[in-house]
């Protein structure tokens, strides 16, 4: 229990900074550890244990005999599980907020709009646990019938991101959990704790030992622990958020096991906006997806096209609402943007607002680091006149920097939208009903936000195509099967009568 943190927890049995394998609170085996920081202020506020390929042959191990019990655990009380952390998550929402906010550098509302967002995973799964459901039918051979079941597939290794701490835990937990399978999480090397807090809370929630386990790792070590687990022959299923580059490395050392994988890889998301936009609209929807956690979401907004004929009009409206953000430390209650969590991100960015300056890009807000603080922080940045030249149309930015294009026509706009390699999201406004429809068929990605930048929630299916991956996590039915097997009987029938 560490004395020293930088906020009060009401609850202090949340502050976990051991890993959690079966049950127990364990360091790694080496005895080493390395430090957390808060982007913030850049200094180190806790430490986690520094876990290795060695240390992952006994999570694996051990959940896996928790899995030998725990797939036979009727449904309802799985359900029953996931409501009650559900409740406790519920109650700890401020602690919990506090220690996301200390880890990715977001601002505290954030940090609780997270946590509501992601209570839709423990809620909704919890449904799906008891509507998992086989088939029966008579085929064409005589005195047959078929059937077919679903189990749990068995231990999963969850490979989880920085940027949404609990809410990407929770959205393949609960479904893991809801299945009857296990998890072994290694979270990223900035964000340990959260994890660790949401473990406890599952234990509380009546969890049995073994169920969820947590192997903490900092950056050095993250490829070989991340390759053990992905070797591992216990481990039946990986599921990856992270970028594309990765997850092709994912995809690989799965295949030498032919594992189940889902992969939630990079965006590079566009959103369109058309002359029959309503721009306040527009403009309420950017602003809230683009400068949420300082660009960090895999669904933000990369690149804005904007229909010439509102363009300069959008711009100044982007422009000033833009310049009213207030950069500041996540925990200060004035703060509307808070810092990138790591200091690689900066130097990307700038290097991003560099290219843009040289291929003839206007910066008219931001442009660079925020000076005079030991924090990470990046100015709202906005770059007008952007080309399909610029590196910042090529790869994902991953901070505070926006492009604002201009286009002439629909087919204008849907060529350059799809002209990545990537396919998560992609978002238009426009209020005429058959662009809405062609837009939504033609553009290519695997979730469309039409009028809308906030298209995730746990109803509905989250996963991309194209180099943006594959497997869907949330919404019915697809997101539990990707922790399900299909196991098909063929019964042969006397007939008597
Ligand atoms: O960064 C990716 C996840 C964001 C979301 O779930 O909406």
């Amino acid at each position: 229990m560490s004395p020293n943190l930088p906020f009060q927890l009401k609850n202090p049995s949340l502050f976990k900074d051991q890993s959690l394998v079966n049950g127990n609170w364990v360091e790694a085996a080496s005895g080493k550890r390395f430090d957390v920081v808060d982007p913030g202020s850049g200094k180190v506020w806790a430490s986690a244990p520094d876990n290795d390929a060695n240390d992952v042959d006994a999570a694996v191990k051990t959940a896996h005999v928790a899995f030998e019990s725990f797939k036979k655990v009727n449904p309802r009380q799985r359900a029953q599980w996931l409501l009650k952390w559900d409740t406790l998550i519920r109650e700890n929402r401020d602690d919990l907020a506090n220690i996301v906010t200390y880890e990715t550098g977001k601002p505290l509302s954030e940090s609780q709009g997270e946590i509501d967002y992601s209570l839709g995973f423990t809620w909704w799964f919890a449904g799906e646990a008891e509507r998992v459901t086989g088939t029966v039918n008579t085929p064409a051979a005589p005195g047959r019938r078929v059937f077919t079941v679903k189990q749990p597939i068995g231990v999963a290794a969850a490979l989880v991101p920085w940027n949404f701490p609990i809410a990407m835990i929770l959205r393949k937990a609960s479904a893991a959990l809801a299945a009857g399978c296990c998890m072994v999480i290694k979270p990223s090397p900035e964000t340990p704790l959260s994890v660790l807090a949401l473990s406890e809370l599952a234990a509380q929630a009546g969890f049995p030992k073994g169920v969820l386990s947590v192997l903490t790792t900092s950056l050095e070590n993250t490829p070989a622990l991340s390759e053990a687990l992905c070797r591992h022959p216990l481990i039946k299923k990986v599921t990856f958020t992270g970028s594309t580059r990765v997850g092709k490395l994912v995809a690989k050392l799965c295949a030498d096991g032919l594992k189940k994988v889902t992969l939630e890889l990079g965006g590079n998301c566009p959103f369109l906006i058309f002359d029959d936009a309503d721009l306040n609209q527009a403009l309420t929807a950017l602003m809230g997806l683009k400068w949420r956690h300082a660009g960090q979401a895999c669904i933000t907004a990369n690149r804005v096209y904007v229909q010439s004929g509102v363009y300069d009009k959008f711009a100044a409206m982007l422009k000033e609402a833009s310049a009213k953000l207030v950069v500041g430390h996540g925990a200060d209650k004035k703060t509307t943007m808070g810092p990138v969590t790591t200091p690689r991100s900066l130097d990307k960015a700038l290097s991003q607002v560099e290219d843009a300056k040289k291929h003839g890009g206007q910066v008219v807000l931001g442009g660079g680091k925020v000076m005079g603080t030991s924090g990470y922080f990046f100015e709202p940045t906005i770059i007008l006149g952007a080309t399909k030249e610029m590196l910042i149309t090529e790869e994902e930015t991953f901070a505070p920097v926006l492009a604002l294009y201009s286009f002439d026509t629909e087919g204008e706009a849907v060529a350059a939208a799809n002209n990545t390699s990537m396919g998560l999201a992609s978002y238009f406004f426009t209020k005429n009903i058959d662009r809405t429809w062609r837009l939504l068929e033609n553009l290519e990605a695997g979730m469309i936000g039409m009028n809308t930048g906030n298209a995730s929630a746990a109803e509905s299916p989250f996963g991309g195509i194209k180099e943006s991956g594959y497997g869907k996590e949330s919404g019915k039915d697809v997101a539990i099967a990707e922790y399900l097997i299909t196991k098909t009987g063929t019964l042969s029938l006397e007939d008597h009568f």
